[in-house]
């Protein structure tokens, strides 16, 4: 602010009228706080957890990419969230009618502590094709067993929490391509497979294959079978096919994702 003049009078009226701005100018950013820390609350937060490879980078990459519709007011909102959750990767998008804070659980279970309670939901993303594959840490376990063993982990971890678990059973592309090919059998690694007949929900998409269907519900069906005890509305898990690495796939998976959040919630 100019301030003309050198006699203590006038030297005393300016410093008011720089405390008087300095004042208002914090009132105005604790204004503007208080309305992000809302609006930070009305959206939906979302931790993203699930085991090495699974997709989750992926995802969280891929909606990174629509940070370019967000207004200047919310890439600034965005950026002072970065800040508070320094340490854990977090982005800020919108899809449709939807807000959502996304937090990659990548680098383990116990890099997510900080932020876990502090969530709407929590996603598991799982690699539905690794049914004939072994976890890297052990050469041993198989991982698509593995993924099953996180799930039932993170369910008893959520089981007092109240809140949706989206189960992303990712990696659909290469579990058709599989399938498909013949060479590696589900029944080789799952042998309850062979006995396996999907339920009359199953809703092939149109063209299809009917043993990639069978396949992906067999699968889907058994991380199910560890959730059927969500007895609350809220405390429930919703699961869904996703191709990582298809944008509109996974926009598509998280409006969807909103649209439960609302009606759980309601
Ligand atoms: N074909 C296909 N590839 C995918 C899909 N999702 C992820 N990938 C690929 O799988 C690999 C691992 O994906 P990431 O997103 O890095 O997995 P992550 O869970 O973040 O892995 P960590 O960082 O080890 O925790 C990458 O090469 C991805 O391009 C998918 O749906 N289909």
């Amino acid at each position: 602010m100019a301030c003309f003049g050198i006699g203590n009078k006038t030297k005393g009226k300016c410093g008011e009228e720089e405390e008087k701005a300095r004042r208002e100018a914090n009132k105005r950013i604790e204004k503007q706080l208080k309305k992000d820390k809302q609006q930070y609350y009305k959206s939906h937060r979302l931790l993203l957890l699930g085991d090495c490879d699974s997709g989750k980078s992926t995802i969280f990459n891929q909606m990174r990419l629509l940070d370019t519709e967000l207004t200047e007011e919310e890439k600034l909102m965005q950026y002072m969230q970065h800040k508070k959750a320094s340490g854990i990767f977090e982005t800020y998008f919108r899809v449709g009618e939807y807000v959502f804070y996304l937090f990659n659980g990548r680098g383990g279970w116990g890099s997510t502590r900080r932020v876990f309670r502090d969530q709407s939901a929590y996603i598991l993303v799982v690699d539905s094709s690794s049914y004939d594959m072994v976890c890297q840490g052990d050469n041993q376990t198989n991982q698509l067993q593995e993924a099953l063993n996180s799930l039932e982990r993170l369910w008893n971890r959520m089981r007092k929490m109240d809140r949706p678990l989206f189960l992303f059973l990712n990696k659909q592309d290469l579990l058709a391509e599989k399938v498909l090919a013949g060479k590696s059998k589900i029944e080789d690694y799952f042998p309850e497979f062979a006995h396996y007949t999907s339920h009359e929900h199953t809703t092939p998409v149109q063209g299809e294959d009917p043993s990639v269907t069978r396949a992906k519900y067999f699968i889907r069906d058994k991380f199910l079978k560890i959730t059927a005890s969500g007895d609350v509305d809220m405390h429930k898990c919703f699961p869904f096919f996703t191709c990582a690495i298809d944008l509109e796939n996974i926009q598509r998976t998280f409006r969807d994702c909103g649209d439960k959040l609302n009606f759980c919630s309601s």
